[in-house]
């Protein structure tokens, strides 16, 4: 029997980083309208244009009131308010929900990445498919990188004094993860209970494989595909989009 690709969409998020300094946000992130369109309703679009999708679940908080209006018209997409306290939590449960075999392809894309391009899509699925391995889009990356010092003693002027180096990691070899991450349901379920039942804080699909000895591909992904965290990145979007 063909195996299935199956889209789930965490967006049981609230978006504590993109409110600013002491203004919440009037809705969670993922329901900002970008351009006009919620960006949880954006990013669930990106995948729809995919054909070998054959679903996309959408998992959100118990109670959202905004998910409904949010999907509204939109085909082969349903949504389940099974999401946890951690978005592995919520991935989780969406799993669980959505009644796999072990061998089909579970495809898990942030609803916080309303900008990712088509190719990029199909490039993560084309690798997967072609090598029969789990994968994720991710970046290398392009900046020198620095590593924190543990807090020192506060400056005397009051204000939050900025953090110093402990040292520059070298970067070769690094890379950003970002989301779609395509894993077979049996293996990526087995792993994330494996992980909430040692408490291992994980926070994406690959690391909880990845502490089980699989080596995820990782497939080139994009810049437009960044996920809105900061109250800057909203505008960012808007005119990627
Ligand atoms: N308990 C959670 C936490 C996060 N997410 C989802 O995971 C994705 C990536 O998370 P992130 O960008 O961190 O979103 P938030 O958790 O909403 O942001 P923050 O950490 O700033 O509160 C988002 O689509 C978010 O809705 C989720 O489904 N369940
Ligand atoms: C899954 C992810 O988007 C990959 O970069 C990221 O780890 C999510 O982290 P967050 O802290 O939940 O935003």
């Amino acid at each position: 029997m063909e195996k299935k690709l199956i889209a789930i969409v965490p967006a049981a998020g609230i978006g504590a980083r993109a409110a600013g300094p002491g203004a919440p946000l009037p809705l969670p992130k993922q329901y900002r309208p970008l351009k006009g369109e919620p960006m949880l309703r954006r990013a669930v679009k990106a995948l729809l244009g995919e054909p070998r999708i054959g679903q996309v679940r959408v998992a959100v908080a118990p109670g959202d009131a905004w998910v409904e209006a949010a999907l509204s018209g939109l085909s082969r997409t349903v949504w389940s308010a099974c999401g946890g306290p951690s978005r592995a939590d919520t991935v989780r449960a969406a799993i669980e929900d959505a009644g796999l075999g072990p061998g089909d392809w579970v495809l898990v894309h942030d609803a916080a990445r309303p900008g990712l391009p088509a190719e990029a899509l199909a490039r993560l699925i084309d690798q997967c498919l072609a090598l029969d391995a789990g994968g994720l889009l991710a970046l290398p990356v392009a900046d020198t990188v620095k590593r924190a010092a543990a807090a020192g003693p506060q400056a005397a002027s009051g204000g939050a004094a900025a953090p110093r180096v402990g040292e520059s990691v070298p970067r070769d070899g690094l890379w950003l993860a970002q989301t779609p991450q395509m894993f077979p349901a049996g293996p990526l379920l087995d792993a994330l209970r494996r992980a909430a039942a040692e408490s291992a804080e994980i926070t994406d699909e690959a690391s909880a494989l990845e502490r089980l000895g699989v080596r995820p591909l990782l497939v080139p992904g994009s810049a437009r595909n960044f996920k809105v965290t900061w109250p800057e990145d909203f505008d960012l979007m808007e005119k990627w989009l």
